[in-house]
């Protein structure tokens, strides 16, 4: 018996991180002499029969009862992929894949030839975990499995494409698991018809098991035994707009290299790529034949029978035939005959229309990669009635003109619902762009606003645009899913991550993730701006450190916000990047070190407090005006904000452990408009306050982009800083004087603003916080400190000198858009007024 070749244990979370050490190719071989065909094969057919029987209803990662392979309790104590007992095939270096089948994650070698179309097919089946420079990490679930049946993927395929790309033959869990997990998906459809919804099945056995679950069953429309049975809807052909010819190709038989067991050489790569371009829906069956069968369920039991079916193993795939929809007259729209879109935005459309309808679903593209135009080339495809939900009504205001500006949609086609305008379109079909807030508030509508939303329910929508599904929450969804009928839903997001964990949810209430883009491959392709990330360590004074110490309440965060080093560091490197040309974006989540940072810098600031033709006026000049290079904001631009000119960011105090918000907050540079200029590099640092809590924080924070590739580079240093002239707090009289103030604040100076009500802020206008917020402002309430030194007017001693904003400096003229938000708000505030 020839000796077989060992797959080193390698520990895959560690290398992923070290770009300077991963795991190559020569370092996974040893020296054993391998012998192909050594009945590798056979004990592998073998093992499949027996992890059927012991697997066929446990994932990957249920306890093996393989002596030699890890047990569930060994991998997560050493938290190492240990794949030793496992064979290598012979040409194991030209395969780029890793299987481990105890936690069902894939490892890519990036580096390796096939590294591009592995990406492409891992992307499909599973979920992208992390993404640095070398190895890759990608998850397969149960729902990354649904979303790869729902793009038209076969499970013997998936099965024989990841055994081919494989260094070791695929562990028969994983095959298992591919078959246990697909074998229904895809069988179950909900369809919408004239208004109403149906649950429909090519097979009527699969119909029959669900009517025999207690759940679904009592769902039903009449209760009675009538199952609608008629002829499946024809498949057409489409090209989507903008592309050459993007959907509706035919599955490609696999090719030959694929199916024969012949080893992979690098020259199989072009057959590959092919075959992965064009890994399509079977079209093959005769159309004519099939019959479907159909239960009509209510409006408000949509969610519960798609839970449920997701349960028993039956996701509910949400498709829509458009191409055949003569009920719902069609749309005048298509892309201006300039527009093209990118291979990316194309690629990620292709996921949605590849087999000639729209599937439901959610696109993943990094801020800045053109989400929106991916949406306007979804609606310029299906060519009905639209809905589109924003986050904000300054959003609301974006889509239009977007819409406007890359397809031939008339004007009085596309219309506005907000608190603002409430138009209707002029044809008998259109587009209607709103918030999420106006569709899904049901308290203290007003008349206008409640015919609108009675327009909006009397009619089916072909599509529903759902832009920034990760930070709305899951209720809101669902308010806006069961209320108005829409054939397809598309969610937009740059990532698909939520703080509050219900990313599930997503799954059923919009549907699978469709696409997901790479962000150093963007970057690469100079879509997005190539960034430098550093994490600074600024050590805290003595003073300050003493008192961080002794201090138990919220306080403590304030002593490491306004740290005298952090902010010296963060002086210097506004002074840096202002001399090297570039445009500083400072953020805060914390108003008080906003505002104190700013003021003694002499630089403008934005905040919640701050009036809209003030705000309008600092960005405007911040775009424009050579003078403002360097602005302060605080979360209220986490989102929204699209200023290209933003080439630096620096975040002085940020929302705990948010992976989400520091990924938004980088999104603000990825735009950067000098992005393709030679050897271009945007930088984003994170001013840490060494040996505190925040250094916890931050390393949690970043985590979300150091899996999509970037790297943290850690400053303990900044050359040069001493020798900065009028560097502030160099004096221990100064910083013992600061820290005087710092102290004198109460706890609330310590926490985050609140902006639930900020017009630039998401979701405004609903919540119970924001309308508190409202009746503050009205009564013109403000914070004030509840400790004897206010009342003596000791809060502003420390400022004594820089109290003065300079804000006020500017003049200038507004952005048209800006103008039209500031006129909004003036006629709200009128409005308000009059009703008292
Ligand atoms: N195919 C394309 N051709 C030319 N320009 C494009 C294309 N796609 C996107 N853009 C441009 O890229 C910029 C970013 O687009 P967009 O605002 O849609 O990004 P986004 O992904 O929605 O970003 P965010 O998440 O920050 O909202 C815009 O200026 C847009 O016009």
């Amino acid at each position: 018996m020839p000796v077989k070749r060992k797959a080193a244990s390698q520990d895959v979370s560690s290398a992923k991180r070290n770009a300077s050490g991963p795991a190559t190719p020569q370092s996974l071989s040893s020296d054993d002499e391998y012998s192909q065909g050594s009945g590798a094969s056979e004990s592998e057919t073998e093992n499949l029969k027996k992890a059927r029987e012991k697997f066929s209803v446990h994932p990957p990662g249920a306890r093996s009862r393989n002596p030699s392979k890890p047990t569930d309790r060994e991998v997560k104590q050493s938290g190492i992929s240990n794949l030793s007992y496992l064979s290598l095939k012979p040409d194991h270096e030209n395969r780029p894949l890793w299987v481990d089948a105890n936690k069902a994650r894939i490892t890519l070698e990036s580096f390796s030839p096939l590294a591009a179309q592995a990406q492409d097919f891992l992307t499909t089946i599973a979920e992208p975990l992390s993404r640095p420079e070398f190895l890759h990490e990608y998850a397969l679930t149960v729902h990354s499995l649904y979303a790869a049946v729902s793009v038209g993927l076969v499970p013997q395929d998936i099965i024989s494409f990841l055994d081919r790309l494989s260094k070791t033959p695929l562990p028969v869990e994983i095959r298992s698991f591919i078959l246990d997990c697909t074998k229904a998906f895809g069988k179950v459809k909900l369809v919408l018809k004239d208004n109403k919804y149906f649950l429909e099945t090519p097979d009527n056995k699969v119909l029959q098991t669900l009517l025999q679950d207690e759940v679904i069953s009592q769902q039903r429309v009449g209760h009675n035994n009538d199952i609608i049975t008629e002829k499946a809807p024809q498949k057409g052909g489409l090209v989507i707009p903008g592309t050459k010819d993007a959907a509706g190709a035919k599955q490609q038989p696999l090719p030959q290299s694929l199916t024969d067991g012949k080893s992979l050489r690098p020259d199989d790569t072009a057959q590959e790529s092919q075959y992965l371009a064009t890994l399509r829906d079977d079209d093959d069956e005769d159309d004519d034949d099939l019959r479907v069968h159909s239960i009509e369920i209510p409006r408000d039991g949509v969610e519960i029978v798609q839970k449920r079916c997701l349960e028993i193993e039956y996701p509910v795939l949400e498709e829509y035939d458009f191409t055949n929809d003569a009920n719902n007259p069609n749309l005048e729209i298509d892309l201006k005959p300039s527009t093209t879109i990118r291979s990316y935005q194309e690629k990620s459309l292709s996921k949605m229309f590849s087999n000639g309808r729209a599937r439901s679903g959610i696109i993943v593209l990094p801020c800045g990669a053109g989400k929106t135009l991916v949406g306007i080339t979804a609606a310029c495809t299906i060519r009905k009635g639209i809905v589109i939900l924003c986050t904000s009504s300054m959003s609301v205001v974006q889509w239009r003109n977007e819409f406007l500006k890359w397809s031939n949609i008339s004007p009085n086609d596309i219309a506005i619902f907000t608190s603002d305008h409430k138009e209707k379109f002029s044809r008998n079909t259109g587009i209607i762009v709103s918030t999420y807030s106006m569709v899904t508030q049901t308290r203290s509508r007003s008349y206008d606003a409640q015919k609108m939303m009675d327009f909006m329910q009397s009619r089916e929508w072909g599509l529903m645009i759902l832009d920034e599904v990760h930070v709305v929450p899951a209720s809101i969804f669902r308010k806006v899913t069961s209320s108005i009928a829409t054939h397809s839903k598309l969610g937009l997001t740059a990532t698909l991550l939520r703080e509050d964990d219900k990313i599930k949810d997503l799954n059923f209430l919009i549907g699978p993730k469709l696409y997901e883009a790479n962000w150093m491959e963007l970057a690469e392709q100079g879509h997005i701006a190539k960034v430098q990330c550093a994490e600074v360590w600024c050590p805290m004074t003595t003073e300050f450190y003493q008192e961080y110490l002794r201090e138990k309440s919220k306080k403590r965060q304030l002593l490491y916000i306004m740290n005298p080093r952090k902010f010296q560091a963060c002086q210097f490197l506004i002074e840096y990047h202002e001399k090297r040309g570039d445009k500083v974006i400072v953020f805060s989540d914390n108003v008080f070190a906003l505002k104190a940072y700013a003021l003694k810098l002499k630089k403008f600031y934005i905040y919640g407090g701050t009036p809209q033709t003030e705000r309008l006026r600092v960005l405007e000049n911040f775009q424009h005006s050579e003078l403002v290079n360097t602005i302060f904001l605080s979360k209220i631009g986490d989102t929204s904000l699209d200023l290209p000119e933003a080439t630096c960011l620096i975040q002085i105090s940020s929302h705990y452990g948010s992976r989400r918000q520091e990924a938004q907050r980088l999104g603000r540079i990825l735009r950067a408009k000098r992005r393709n200029d030679e050897g271009f590099n945007a930088f984003f640092y994170s001013l840490v306050s060494k040996d505190t809590q925040e250094m916890f924080y931050s390393s949690k924070r970043q985590a979300f982009l150091v899996d999509q590739g970037y790297a943290f580079k850690v400053i303990t240093h900044l050359q040069g800083i001493e020798n900065l002239p009028n560097l502030a707090y160099s004096s221990p009289a100064e910083r013992r004087e600061l820290l005087q103030e710092v102290m004198l604040q109460n706890e609330t100076a310590a926490e985050a603003e609140n902006i639930d009500d900020d017009p630039w802020s998401r979701l405004s206008g609903g919540s119970k916080n924001s309308r508190k917020a409202v009746e503050a402002a009205k009564k013109g309430a403000k914070r004030t400190a509840g400790m004897l030194s206010d009342l003596s007017g000791g809060q502003d001693m420390a400022y004594i000198e820089y109290n003065k904003s300079r804000n006020k400096e500017l003049k200038g003229k507004h952005n048209p858009l800006f103008k039209k938000m500031a006129k909004e708000q003036q006629k709200r505030k009128k409005a308000r007024e009059d009703q008292g």
